[in-house]
């Protein structure tokens, strides 16, 4: 049986070029050849193994992911990889350590609000890893109100130096990744103390453990906060609390790119805004819309797969059953999770873009952009996050019972992934923020500033209260500008109805307090607005490679007219499209699912996963899916002995009263 693709009859029918659609999910040619060679570096080294992660204990499963993580950063220096490659080869090592936190934020918020001098000092200890460092912000008491939080440092003009201190138990850091057992250096926000006035939250580098022993230093308290959910999945990771007794550290410590205190305890104030404090934060929401798209396209890849090769019910005459994929209810559950997974890869490299240029922007004391980056990042990646860890889930229930199985690699993914709707600020939070922007923008609108970017279509308000839909038949919905239109004008009126309600409450707050779920849905109709814009645009780009824009074509329209039907109540609500239309658009649909079906094997082969990144017995690339189940479950080491330990202890006597009993 080795060597046989059990699923080379579905990539017979592929009607595009999986190789040129390689390189389009890969971003460039470029990207594509230096994933595949790291992908493959990582998968031929049995170092990186990790299918016995979910038997692991905690203590042994840490171990593991250290001795990973360093033979990475070995491998790394010994093969002289690029920054690019490096980052790369940590992602398919694919198991969440002190070094995502260290890369991810450490490095990036001394980057971001170090000044010039403060970069040239730290960077290169962190580069070389002679420093491990985390990002400290969250406590007990508060995550998301991040100007609740209660750290303090304050600054003692006699010894030119800041006393970081806990002054509560809510006060302690709780949750900061790598801080637990590894770190030896954190990123700490506390209130800023000044000659008894507060100043506001700021970032701090304090050293945490001793570089000789790895001992917390005096008045350092440090420990991991314990076991998180699911087996194996994001307890590689030790999250920790920290407590400061009055910790001193010398006043070049606080990043002082955004504020600087003085010598004498005076702060003063740069022309950089102040939120650039959280724009470590941006920075990482905008990776996690990118990391979401990989996630839900391993889940997808596993569910197709696997859905090609299960077949259920159907047999006539002793032929063979229907494979479950052949079923409508079944494409309509799994082609919108594909279509989304390519609809976030584009959104994911538009928001790079997005950052590089408000960074840049920034670097030329151009903040006009910042709001949007912000609304952006934060929306995205609520949405995108949301969606993925609901498709993971949804792709485990599409594999039936063996979904439920660790071998199928699902409820690790899942287990991994859903923090992402939590951590870098909770989903809900973040389109709240959206919110406020989108009604900031409406309350502007006539002011004769012109809104631009994402939210541009604001500008066309009159035209989008007032415009109906022009759909007469069920082929009217591939036309682009329809699909645009219908998103504008339910995303306008959604904003505008708040903005209307809002203003009947004397005081604003309250009224926002009051209407936040109206909002919330606000803010998610213009999210999936800018996604769905965001994939028109990528189909306007010269698309080589036989039949890949016309897939990319079809999936842009299952992504649209999926989310379409799902929400036609904002859609008939607002009055701009009818029933008869809606039910147009899912006759569009349906007829859309026929035409992903030949062509979904590929697809998901377009991803180009490893078995070994996939780590998934269902989402095999050659879908023999039931001996390595089979030969999968002796593997358990429950399977070890015939006679399980415990028998004689609890088994035999229960059996033998049993047989007391029934003789009776
Ligand atoms: C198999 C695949 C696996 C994938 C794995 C991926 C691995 C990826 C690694 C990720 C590792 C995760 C590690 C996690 C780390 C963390 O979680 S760090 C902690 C993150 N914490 C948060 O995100 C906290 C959330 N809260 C906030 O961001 C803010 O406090 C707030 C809620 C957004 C604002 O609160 P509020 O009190 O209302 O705000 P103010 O402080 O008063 O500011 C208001 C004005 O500032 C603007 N603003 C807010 N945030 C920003 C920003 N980031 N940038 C720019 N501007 C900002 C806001 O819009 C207001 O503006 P105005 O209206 O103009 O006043
Ligand atoms: C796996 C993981 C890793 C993490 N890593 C780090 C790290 O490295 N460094 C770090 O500093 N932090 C880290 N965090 C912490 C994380 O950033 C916070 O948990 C997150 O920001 C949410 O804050 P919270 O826990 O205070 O949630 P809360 O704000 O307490 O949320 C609880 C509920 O209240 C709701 N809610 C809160 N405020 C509002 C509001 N204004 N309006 C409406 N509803 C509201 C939320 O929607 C949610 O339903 C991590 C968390 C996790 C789970």
């Amino acid at each position: 049986m080795e060597g046989v693709d059990y699923l080379a009859d579905e990539r017979k029918k592929t009607e595009f070029d999986v190789e040129e659609m390689k390189i389009v999910w890969a971003g460039s040619r470029h990207t594509f050849e230096v994933s595949d060679r790291m992908a493959k570096l990582v998968a031929n080294d049995p170092v990186f193994r990790k299918d016995d992660r979910v038997m692991l204990a905690r203590k042994d499963l840490f171990k593991n992911t250290l001795r990973k993580a360093t033979y990475a950063w070995k491998r790394i220096n010994e093969l002289r990889l690029s920054e690019e490659e490096a980052s790369k080869l940590r992602s398919f090592v694919d198991e969440p350590a002190f070094t995502d936190l260290h890369w991810g934020m450490f490095v990036p918020a001394i980057k971001g609000q170090g000044t010039d001098e403060q970069q040239k000092k730290w960077l290169p200890l962190a580069y070389k890893m002679q420093i491990i460092g985390c990002y400290a912000q969250t406590e007990l008491g508060h995550g998301s109100n991040v100007q609740g939080l209660e750290t303090t440092a304050t600054f003692d003009p006699q010894t030119d130096e800041f006393v970081i201190h806990s002054p509560t138990l809510t006060s302690s850091k709780w949750w900061p990744g790598g801080l637990g057992k590894v770190s030896t250096h954190g990123v700490v926000y506390a209130r800023l103390i000044l000659d008894g006035q507060e100043h506001g939250i700021h970032g701090f580098i304090v050293q945490l453990r001793s570089l000789e022993d790895h001992r917390p230093l005096p008045g350092i308290t440090v420990a991991d906060i314990g076991m998180k959910f699911g087996s194996g999945a994001y307890n590689t990771m030790d999250n920790g609390l920290l407590r400061f007794d009055h910790v001193r550290i010398p006043r070049d410590q606080m990043l002082m790119r955004v504020s600087q205190v003085t010598r004498d305890g005076k702060i003063v104030q740069s022309d950089v805004p102040r939120q650039l404090v959280y724009g470590t934060m941006v920075y990482v929401r905008q990776t996690i819309v990118q990391d979401a798209s990989i996630a839900l396209s391993r889940a997808v890849c596993i569910a197709t797969r696997y859905s090609a090769v299960r077949r259920q019910f159907g047999s006539s005459n002793g032929g063979p059953e229907t494979q479950v994929i052949d079923y409508k209810t079944q494409q309509s559950r799994l082609f919108p999770l594909l279509a989304s997974a390519y609809a976030f890869r584009f959104v994911g490299e538009w928001l790079k873009w997005l950052y590089t240029d408000v960074t840049q922007r920034l670097q030329a004391n151009d903040f006009s952009t910042l709001p949007e980056a912000h609304a952006c990042t934060a929306g995205l990646k609520s949405l995108t996050t949301s969606v993925t860890a609901d498709g993971i889930e949804e792709s485990r229930k599409l594999c039936g019972g063996h979904g439920y199985l660790a071998s199928s690699g699902l409820p690790e993914l899942f287990a991994v992934y859903v923090p992402a709707c939590t951590y870098e600020g909770d989903n809900t939070v973040l389109m709240l923020q959206v919110a406020r922007f989108l009604m900031k923008t409406v309350s502007q609108l006539g002011s004769g500033k012109p809104p631009v970017g994402t939210i541009s279509y604001m500008g066309r308000i009159e035209q989008l209260m007032q415009c109906r839909c022009a759909v007469k038949k069920a082929g009217d919905w591939l036309n682009p500008n329809a699909v645009l239109e219908a998103f504008e004008a339910r995303a306008a009126r959604m904003s505008v109805s708040c903005a209307q309600k809002l203003s009947k409450f004397s005081n604003p707050e309250e009224g926002f307090a009051e209407l936040s779920a109206d909002l919330v849905e606000a803010a998610v109709a213009h999210c999936q607005l800018i996604v769905v814009s965001k994939f028109f645009e990528k189909l306007q780009q010269d698309i080589p490679g036989k039949g890949v824009k016309r897939q990319l074509e079809v999936l842009c329209g299952v992504y649209s007219l999926h989310l379409l039907h799902k929400h036609q109540g904002d859609f008939l609500a607002t009055s701009y499209i009818t029933p008869k239309q809606a039910s147009l658009a899912n006759d569009q649909l349906r007829e859309l699912y026929s035409q992903v079906r030949p062509n979904a094997i590929a697809l998901v082969d377009a991803f180009n996963y490893t078995d070994h990144y996939l780590g998934s017995i269902l989402g095999c690339y050659d879908g023999n899916v039931y001996p390595k189940l089979y030969e999968a479950a002796w593997r358990d080491p429950l399977n070890d002995s015939v006679i399980p330990d415990g028998y004689e202890q609890y088994i035999r006597p229960l059996l033998k009263q049993q047989l007391r009993v029934a003789k009776l």
